[in-house]
């Protein structure tokens, strides 16, 4: 039987789910369709099809993220991408793949791309780089801050959701374009994101929301009681702050809460908890790969940030998923701003495509991605300056798995 491929029409929404739950080895649950409802771009999801069975698919959310220096910019937030056990191994994922990006490419849709993998496997064939990390934490109940930490006088209020969800939804958006990695979301996103459904929260209790004047804090807790006394887990889903007064605040507010052991948070890899410790070695840290991000088109996807230092160079870029990109392009940036155009050139550097999706956001390092051989440098210190220019002010973070 010969495999097709096409997108999806509205009324394609529960086979769709089936499948991905079916991959990811989930059980389906029909009361979950109507908060999908509100994520599904049927136009942007792609399936595959064996005869009249859909064995496997994958789908784009219209999203914007920020980026170093520009704010909020478009991109195609990929998600929801499996194939059926027992029709894997056939090439399925590569069709879906080809689709979106070719489609992207030919459409000039996003000129960015960016997905959480499932395994760390699987996308980098694809173009993909791994962009951000995020840090897993755990802070001992009543760690101090160090002398001189300020949290204000402010009272920190537990309030109930409906009280909680616009407050958020401000705070969010006001913070939003100076975070490097968060994403816009609509109020389906936040429908979602925050939905606590019993069977979402393996045993812990149901969101908690936290507000201060300046930011907002939501967890759960995992009861724990035993002989010496409660030692329970404090699970931070979200913490953001306008300021870092209130950071603090929200912090010390969830350090000190009775009956817990550990406070937890999977947060920016350059959460500033540490420095605000008193032992910084309390907070016991270990990071995971979160955003892997494509550069769907070099040309059009490199001026949509800014650059803190500026710089003229040929690279020779390498990508054989999307052939539109391989050769040599130069890149010059002039006040932080880039440009960038197709050279016959000597090139100074060459870059796999992949190095250049790892670096879009400022996380990674092409000093690092060259020891790990997907750079190399022709002219001596082309690569420190362009390493320099492609790093930002802040470790690119993703809040939320879409
Ligand atoms: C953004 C997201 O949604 S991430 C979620 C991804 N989905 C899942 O993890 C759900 C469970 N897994 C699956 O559904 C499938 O195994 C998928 C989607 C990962 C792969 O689908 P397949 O149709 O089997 O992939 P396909 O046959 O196109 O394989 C393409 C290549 O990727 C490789 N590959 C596939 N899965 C993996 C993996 N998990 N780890 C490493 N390599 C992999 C294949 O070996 C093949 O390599 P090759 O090009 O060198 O021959």
């Amino acid at each position: 039987m010969t495999l097709t491929l096409r997108t999806l029409a509205h009324d394609e929404l529960r086979p769709f789910q089936r499948l991905v739950d079916s991959a990811f080895l989930q059980d389906s649950r029909e009361e979950l369709l109507e908060r999908w409802r509100g994520l599904f771009e049927p136009e942007r999801h792609h399936a595959v099809f064996d005869g009249d069975e859909m064995i496997g698919g994958g789908g784009i959310q219209t999203r914007a993220i920020t980026v170093p220096g520009n704010g909020p910019q478009p991109v195609a937030a990929v998600t929801s991408v499996g194939v059926k056990p027992g029709h894997r191994r056939r090439g399925v994922l590569t069709r879906v793949m080809t689709a979106q990006l070719h489609g992207l490419h030919e459409e000039s849709r996003e000129a960015l791309a960016v997905l959480w993998s499932s395994e760390a496997g699987i996308y980098g064939r694809y173009g993909y780089g791994m962009a951000a990390e995020f840090t897993r934490l755990s802070v001992p109940r009543g760690a101090a801050f160090r002398a001189g930490v300020v949290t204000g006088d402010e009272r920190v209020r537990e309030v109930p959701v409906d009280e909680a969800m616009p407050v958020m939804q401000a705070l969010y958006e006001r913070a939003r374009p100076g975070r490097t990695g968060w994403l816009s979301r609509t109020d389906a996103h936040w429908a979602h994101q925050f939905a606590d459904e019993e069977h979402d929260r393996d045993g812990l209790t149901a969101y908690r929301y936290v507000l201060h004047s300046r930011g907002y804090a939501v967890y759960r807790v995992k009861h724990d009681w035993p002989d010496r006394g409660p030692r329970g887990e404090l699970h931070v889903r979200e913490l953001v702050a306008e300021t870092d007064e209130a950071y603090a605040a929200l912090y010390r507010y969830l350090l000190d809460l009775d009956h817990i052991g550990e406070v937890k948070f999977f947060t920016a890899s350059d959460d500033p908890v540490v420095h605000l410790l008193e032992d910084s070695r309390s907070a016991l840290r270990s990071r995971c790969d979160s955003l892997w991000a494509r550069v769907v088109d070099v040309d059009r996807a490199l001026p949509l940030r800014r650059y803190p230092s500026d710089v003229d160079a040929v690279l020779d870029v390498h990508d054989a998923f999307c052939p539109w990109n391989e050769g040599r392009w130069r890149l010059t940036v002039e006040g932080g701003e880039a440009s960038v155009r197709r050279v016959a050139d000597e090139p100074d550097v060459a870059v796999d495509v992949r190095a250049l999706g790892a670096a879009f956001l400022g996380g990674a390092r092409l000093t690092a991605l060259a020891r790990g051989q997907q750079v190399r440098e022709f002219t001596p210190g082309a690569l420190n300056r362009l390493s320099h220019a492609f790093l930002g002010d802040r470790e690119p973070h993703c809040p939320e798995v879409f």
